[in-house]
């Protein structure tokens, strides 16, 4: 039943027969990949073309910002509780302390619009379990602070006001729930996570019911043994949100499949909506991503997703954010940059700087990172390439502006250079210089650059009469 259910799945997904081999090949599965290839719906186009996004990382965490009695955390501040100087119970108190008086959804909101910003990922509940909105299967949440009040809905309405989608983090590791296992290692341990895997799906439902305008989920807290050797319950829960919220999107960190592989199944093939285990990293080139759909998830200091007050080691500035970014649209993903308020609702000054600065270059550049994917080109040593999706322009994205002043630009066989124009002045000299078939060297103004610049490469499909530099050269 299951080899022919396999058999039928990849006959249905390829729509032409399969010879014996590949079929033979792969593993029946029955929790593995339901569909091969990316989802071509309304809402993931609409997410693919969303490149830029906001991660916020809020929680009880931000109150001690990786610090306790005088003693520096050493490691992420949204694990503080996992510290062994940080005793469980004082931190488990900390809700009688949240009460974000300076939270101003609508001003965050707005600092993410002018980011340039397209979506936003909120953390509604962390590894430690206290819940940002007032869950009635909890009483670890916002209503027993003295803040009391439901933090997410204000921040989806004021988010979706100006335009931005919104994704809820959801962490499956709940250190807060006394039904929590990571590994089931008695039948008590068995049947006490039968009740957190109820409580899950409550939540979660919930989350969907209180807040319907939200796109999807960022599942994270997966790796234990637990979730990973239940890989029926991870696919029927993804089919059940799927069901409740048609189009919903949800990440490759949800599933395991019935051999306990995640992200990809034991067949290798993608499990979820994207690939989500690029965090902080990137991939290099186009076949490290194998045509899947992918977002990459990034901190501006080395690895600090909640507050801490004393960020150590390299601090990202807003070019190195904007060239990942320009990378990501260049290797067809999304990119998604993470803020820590404060436990006041306030943001730290370099986030805020960060935020204003990648504002002002996409303000000018935008239209190279919306809608942007691989452009399919040979990658030049002065940038990246981005394809406009489904036109014939191509944006060239230069970081390394070359000594010489020359950009190496060579097309694919039978592509002709229509048009080269520049999103600033003052950045090309004189026209294209035709240096040999199909590769041209675009001359630059010896203006000096303090950020990434954009030229757009208006292409065409070679035919009989050249294209018009070639005719301006002879
Ligand atoms: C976004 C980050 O996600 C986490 N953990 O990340 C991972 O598990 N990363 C991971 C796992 C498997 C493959 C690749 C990355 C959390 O522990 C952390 O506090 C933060 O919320």
């Amino acid at each position: 039943r299951v080899i022919a259910a396999s058999a039928l799945l990849l006959l249905q997904q390829y729509g032409h027969a399969q010879t014996n081999q590949s079929i033979k090949d792969t593993l029946p599965l029955e929790h593995g990949a339901h569909r091969i290839g990316n989802r071509t719906d309304a809402d993931m186009t609409r997410w693919r073309s969303q490149r830029l996004g906001q991660f916020i990382h809020w929680g009880l965490y931000a109150i001690p910002g990786g610090e306790w009695k005088g003693k520096t955390y050493n490691g992420a501040a949204e694990w503080i509780r996992s510290w062994k100087e940080m005793p469980q119970q004082e931190y488990d108190n900390l809700y009688k302390q949240f009460n974000p008086v300076n939270y101003r959804p609508e001003e965050w909101a707005q600092q993410a619009s002018d980011m340039g910003a397209k979506y936003m990922i909120i953390t509604t509940k962390h590894h430690d379990g206290f819940c940002l909105w007032p869950s009635k299967y909890s009483k670890y949440t916002v209503a027993a602070s003295p803040w009391k009040k439901d933090i997410i809905g204000p921040m989806v309405d004021a988010y979706n006001k100006k335009g931005i989608d919104v994704y809820l983090y959801f962490s499956i590791i709940d250190w807060n729930q006394p039904d929590w296992r990571a590994a089931l290692k008695t039948p008590a341990d068995a049947a006490a996570y039968q009740r957190f895997k109820v409580f899950v799906k409550n939540q979660l439902t919930e989350l969907l019911q209180r807040y319907p305008t939200v796109k999807g989920f960022w599942f994270d807290g997966t790796w234990d043994d637990s979730w990973k050797n239940d890989g029926a319950f991870s696919d029927e829960l993804e089919q059940y949100l799927q069901r409740l919220h048609p189009g919903l999107i949800i990440g490759s960190r949800l599933r395991a499949d019935e051999k306990g592989a995640r992200h990809f199944d034991s067949n290798s093939r993608l499990m979820g909506d994207y690939e989500q285990g690029w965090e902080r990293k990137l991939p290099e080139k186009s076949a490290d991503v194998h045509g899947n759909d992918w977002e990459g998830v990034m901190t501006i200091p080395e690895n600090q997703w909640g507050y801490n007050a004393k960020w150590t080691g390299h601090i990202k500035s807003s070019n190195e954010l904007i060239e990942m970014l320009v990378k990501s649209a260049s290797l067809g993903g999304n990119f998604v940059i993470n803020f820590g308020p404060k436990s006041d609702g306030t943001f730290r000054t370099e986030e805020v700087q960060r935020m204003q600065e990648i504002g002002h270059w996409m303000k000018i550049n935008s239209s190279a990172i919306d809608g942007g994917t691989d452009a399919g080109f040979a990658k030049q040593d002065w940038g990246y390439y981005i394809r406009k999706s489904g036109t014939d322009s191509v944006y060239m994205v230069v970081c390394n502006v070359p000594v010489s002043g020359n950009l190496r630009v060579k097309l694919p066989a039978q592509t002709t250079l229509a048009n080269v124009t520049s999103l600033e002045k003052n950045i090309i000299s004189g026209t294209p210089e035709l240096i040999g078939k199909n590769e041209y060297f675009i001359h630059l103004d010896h203006k000096s650059q303090d950020a990434p610049f954009v030229i757009l490469l208006q292409t065409s499909k070679e035919n009989r009469d050249n294209s018009s530099f070639e005719k301006a050269k002879t």
